[in-house]
């Protein structure tokens, strides 16, 4: 099995180690590094929490899971040589990421946290790797979930939508529960049948073969109030609202 290691252990590390781990991955196959949170991290889960330099050593592919204004720091002393580096900074490029760790064996990636169930969906992007690290890589990314190649000019569309759309859906849920309690539902109540509504129809969606579009037609019966909610978010300029979001996800700047 191939070793693993993390260097910054926040929120998108620990959900790749959580779907790392629900495979079936060792936990001392798994090495991590952070000046926070790693110690941590070793206890509740058994992985190993080592320096940055022995993480890079002790693993056959290394995911570099700090902020992305930090690279240059982060890096500034740790040597790499050819080692398979995985990074998951958003808007750093794959020569940004070559010149920074010195390595020719880099994948930018852009996943999403949903990685922590396995059903991730990650952006990728390489260097020309050996046969034997694209092997590792694609080991290690179809056990998050999705991997798609993805040109780098695409990478801050796939962003707004993979990586930062699940807050978006959060945000449409907590939406919903809210307008469930103003309306007379209980808060627990309304939370629970917003997340199964919005997870059933996801699946929905994908098993009919359907467009979007057409499924919203299948819900609205004529006349009905669907038919009237669905105006109203029309009227309110719903589609919008969304595309306005999307467009200063997109051009936010990341370092
Ligand atoms: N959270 C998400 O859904 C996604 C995050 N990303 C990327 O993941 C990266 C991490 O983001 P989050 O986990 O959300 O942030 P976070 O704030 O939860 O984690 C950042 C981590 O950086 C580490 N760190 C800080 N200083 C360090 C140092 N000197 N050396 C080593 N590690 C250090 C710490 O372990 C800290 O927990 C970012 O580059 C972000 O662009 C990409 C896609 C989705
Ligand atoms: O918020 C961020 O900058 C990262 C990139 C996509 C999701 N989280």
């Amino acid at each position: 099995m191939a070793k693993y290691g993390f260097i910054g252990t926040g929120n998108m590390a620990q959900a790749m180690i959580k779907g790392l781990l629900a495979q079936g991955v060792v936990p001392s196959d798994i090495a991590v590094a952070s000046p926070t949170t790693a110690a941590k991290l070793a206890q509740a889960w058994g992985v190993q929490a080592l320096s940055a330099q022995q993480v890079i050593q002790a693993s056959d592919l290394t995911v570099l899971a700090f902020l992305p204004n930090q690279l240059a720091d982060v890096t500034a002393n740790l040597v790499f040589e050819d080692q398979l580096v995985v990074s998951v900074l958003a808007g750093v490029s794959v020569d940004q990421l070559v010149t920074a760790t010195g390595s020719h064996q880099v994948v930018r990636t852009l996943p999403n946290v949903n990685v922590a169930i396995n059903q991730g969906v990650t952006a990728f992007a390489t260097t020309t790797l050996t046969v034997a690290n694209q092997a590792i890589f694609h080991d290690f990314s179809t056990q998050l979930g999705t991997a798609i190649a993805v040109p780098e000019a695409q990478f801050a569309a796939f962003s707004a939508i993979a990586g930062s759309g699940p807050a978006y859906v959060f945000k449409f849920i907590a939406a919903l529960a809210k307008a469930g309690v103003a309306n007379g539902l209980a808060d627990d109540l309304a939370t629970t049948i917003a997340t199964q509504t919005v997870l059933g129809s996801a699946q929905m969606l994908a098993a009919s073969g359907q467009s979007a579009q057409v499924m919203q037609d299948t819900v609205a019966s004529p006349g009905g109030s669907t038919r009237a909610g669905l105006d109203d978010f029309d009227q309110q300029g719903f589609d919008a609202v969304v595309a306005h979001a999307i467009r200063a996800t997109v051009e936010h700047k990341h370092a």
